[in-house]
């Protein structure tokens, strides 16, 4: 495929679902056009929000950035791309418990995605040629690339305001935590795809001479986990004045006797191992009263034909199987900060007023890998990160809004 040929419409989303139309066609005629309801203020995100958006590998990332892409060709593609992931998102948004949707955080950041679309929708006839559009197009994603900076922080205070001043049943937060997943690796796609265009053709620096954008087609994957133990160590022995050694072994089953490598983002993997290493060292100072001898963590990283896996192993005394899926549950993690009197003696709360997790997940998800727990309860924990191997198998993992997606928000259900 093309990479940046202008994406037409895959069919109207809609006719992919007439087989899943129940019985009652009233109801589902009803829901029909609520799903497809246009109005008058929203015809723009109407006609983008029916585009599929286009899912791209890591190989055409690193093709187009380093052979066969121009500044003009990503800006056509992108000044159709983006908003059509941005619409796509904002049609859910939309779908929102209304509990949630009135929040004020919740409006500020729905504000910043409007302004947004806006923003990019005013290049959608201007003149491909002109230099000095394409310099007023870049400057613009790095305006909106800006305004969003806050965007997780301010959705996370959106959920506490929700929490504290209207309370939350099940199927509520069932439907957040589904709504989250997408909208947050929606968000991660946006930000790569601008920081791509950003570091090819903006005026600052690339960080790396090697790296296509933001992407290292050569990642040294023991190089970014020291980087990331390294950071965690740091916050580790300030808090709690000691931290666990780190042992690595490193096994190429694919390229015998040569480093682990990836065609990979070096940021989104630094991410999730420097979350995993602070989780690892959290448990294991809180589990071992003696600071002086921590067990060791230990990682583990091989490269297979189809899997790169890192697994990151601790003794910090594990967690219950019934608990695991909390750690990955927004509204969990957006906990109240615990009184002194609620927190048991001697264990920090479970609970943790960050998603470093769950994004750290969405992080792995995004290319088509996982970060899944496996822990002992009484003995300690296996974190493990899947990537893929095969930069032409690295696909953006992308939310369609469509009917199927629309039902996860319907409170008929
Ligand atoms: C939402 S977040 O991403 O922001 N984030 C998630 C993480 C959380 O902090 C942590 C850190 C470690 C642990 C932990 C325990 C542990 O603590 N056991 C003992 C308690 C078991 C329940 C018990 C109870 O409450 O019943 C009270 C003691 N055991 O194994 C791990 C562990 C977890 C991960 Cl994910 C890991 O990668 C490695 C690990 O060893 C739990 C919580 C901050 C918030």
């Amino acid at each position: 495929k093309d990479l940046y040929t202008n994406v037409k419409a895959y069919g109207n989303k809609d006719e992919q679902h007439t087989a899943e139309e129940t019985s009652s066609e009233n109801a589902v005629r009803r829901k029909k056009s609520l799903y497809s309801e246009s109005s008058p203020d929203n015809s723009d995100c109407d006609k983008y929000s029916k585009y599929c958006p286009s899912s791209l590998t890591l190989e055409q990332l690193t093709e187009f950035g380093s052979k066969t892409g121009t500044e003009k060709s990503s800006f056509e593609f992108l000044r159709h791309e983006l908003p059509v992931r941005l619409a796509n998102i904002m049609k859910e948004i939309n779908l929102l418990p209304s509990n949630l949707l009135s929040v004020p955080s919740v409006n500020i950041v729905n504000g910043w995605y409007k302004q947004s679309f806006a923003e990019i929708l005013e290049f959608e006839n201007l003149d491909a040629d002109s230099s000095k559009i394409l310099s007023q197009f870049t400057d613009t994603l790095i305006k909106i690339r800006n305004r969003h900076t806050n965007v997780v922080e301010t959705m996370a205070q959106g959920v506490l305001e929700m929490k504290e001043a209207f309370g939350t049943d099940v199927k509520q937060e069932n439907q957040i935590q589904y709504f989250l997943d997408r909208f947050y690796i929606n968000r991660i796609s946006i930000r790569m795809l601008i920081n791509q265009h950003a570091l090819l053709y903006g005026s600052q620096l690339a960080n790396h001479p090697r790296h296509v954008g933001c992407i290292d087609p050569n990642c040294d994957v023991v190089e970014v986990a020291r980087d990331a133990f390294a950071s965690a160590r740091f916050l580790c022995e300030q808090y709690y004045l000691s931290a666990p050694d780190l042992i690595i072994e490193c096994v190429n089953a694919k390229e015998i006797g040569l480093p682990v490598q990836i065609v990979y983002v070096p940021s989104h993997l630094y991410h999730m191992l420097f979350e995993l290493f602070k989780n690892a060292m959290r448990a294991v100072v809180e589990n071992n009263l003696k600071a002086s001898d921590l067990p060791p963590l230990k990682l583990l990283i091989c490269k297979g034909e189809e899997d790169l896996t890192i697994k990151l192993s601790d003794r910090g005394g594990g967690i219950s199987y019934s608990k695991i899926d909390l750690l990955f549950q927004y509204m969990f993690s957006t906990a109240p900060q615990p009184h002194a009197s609620s927190v048991k003696e001697g264990s920090a709360p479970l609970a943790g007023y960050g998603y470093g997790l769950p994004l750290s997940r969405l992080y792995a998800r995004y290319f088509q890998g996982d970060l899944v727990l496996s822990s002992v309860e009484g003995y300690g924990t296996d974190a493990i990160i899947y990537l893929k191997v095969l930069s032409n198998e690295a696909s953006e993992c992308l939310p369609v809004y469509n009917k199927t997606a629309y039902k996860m928000y319907d409170s008929d259900v």
